[in-house]
């Protein structure tokens, strides 16, 4: 069993029947997702999902998972989520896969976010993962130097000279500022930029995060009442 698999599978211990939860994106959450699946057919696990992302519906829908609109499921129960680099104090950066914008609406309006990643992910500082950070299409170069003039360096993410475009229908810009003293500040800073729609800088909002390493599965947790 590899660490992401390991973590993603441990993590959906978090789910209990009659619950309702969101289901991320990526490819250590892809083994959660599959758990869950297990443990439905052969435990008669019963919970509601909510997609973060088209593939994580392909995903759910081929397991018989039971899916609904967010809207109609709000609040949550609990959100489990993958991510790009977690700090000690839960802090994340999310959206290597460009699905942060959903997955931050889900998580906003979930009770607990629970992140699964290995051990590559776990940082004392946020920011050698460069940044996401979704924006509309239109006028897309304005807004990359409006967001350069933060601090960073702003490249539009491309796969083969074309640029990916979310589930949204919006670009990514990927942004590097070097190692970030304040991820909330930085967060609050690009929101306010226009053309920004949404940054994949996830600040005191997650609960608790299994990571799995050669030592097995460690689950680091939020202390109570921290939650911003
Ligand atoms: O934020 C995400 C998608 O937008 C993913 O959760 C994140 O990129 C981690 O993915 P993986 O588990 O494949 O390493």
């Amino acid at each position: 069993m590899n660490f992401k698999q390991a973590a993603g599978i441990q993590a959906a211990e978090a789910v209990a029947s009659g619950m309702k939860v969101g289901l991320g994106t990526g490819s250590t959450v892809y083994y959660t997702i599959l758990e869950l699946g297990r443990r439905m057919k052969e435990e008669g696990l019963r919970f509601t999902g909510v997609p973060t992302s088209e593939a994580t519906e392909k995903l759910a829908l081929e397991l018989g998972i039971p899916l609904a609109e967010l809207s109609e499921l709000e609040p949550l129960d609990v959100t489990i989520d993958g991510a790009d680099e977690v700090t000690q104090g839960l802090d994340l950066i999310k959206g290597g896969g460009a699905a942060h914008f959903r997955e931050k609406m889900v998580a906003a309006v979930s009770k607990r976010l629970v992140i699964v990643a290995d051990e590559s992910k776990a940082v004392g500082k946020l920011g050698a993962f460069t940044v996401p950070v979704e924006i509309a299409a239109y006028g897309w170069r304005s807004t990359a130097k409006r967001v350069e003039a933060a601090g960073c360096r702003a490249v539009r993410r491309e796969r083969e000279g074309q640029p990916i475009v979310t589930d949204n229908g919006n670009y990514v810009l990927d942004c590097d500022f070097g190692l970030i003293d304040d991820p909330g500040a930085l967060d609050r800073q690009l929101k306010g930029l226009l053309g920004v729609l949404e940054t994949g800088l996830f600040v005191g909002m997650a609960d608790a995060a299994y990571v799995a390493g050669p030592e097995g599965v460690r689950v680091m947790r939020r202390e109570a009442g921290e939650r911003s």
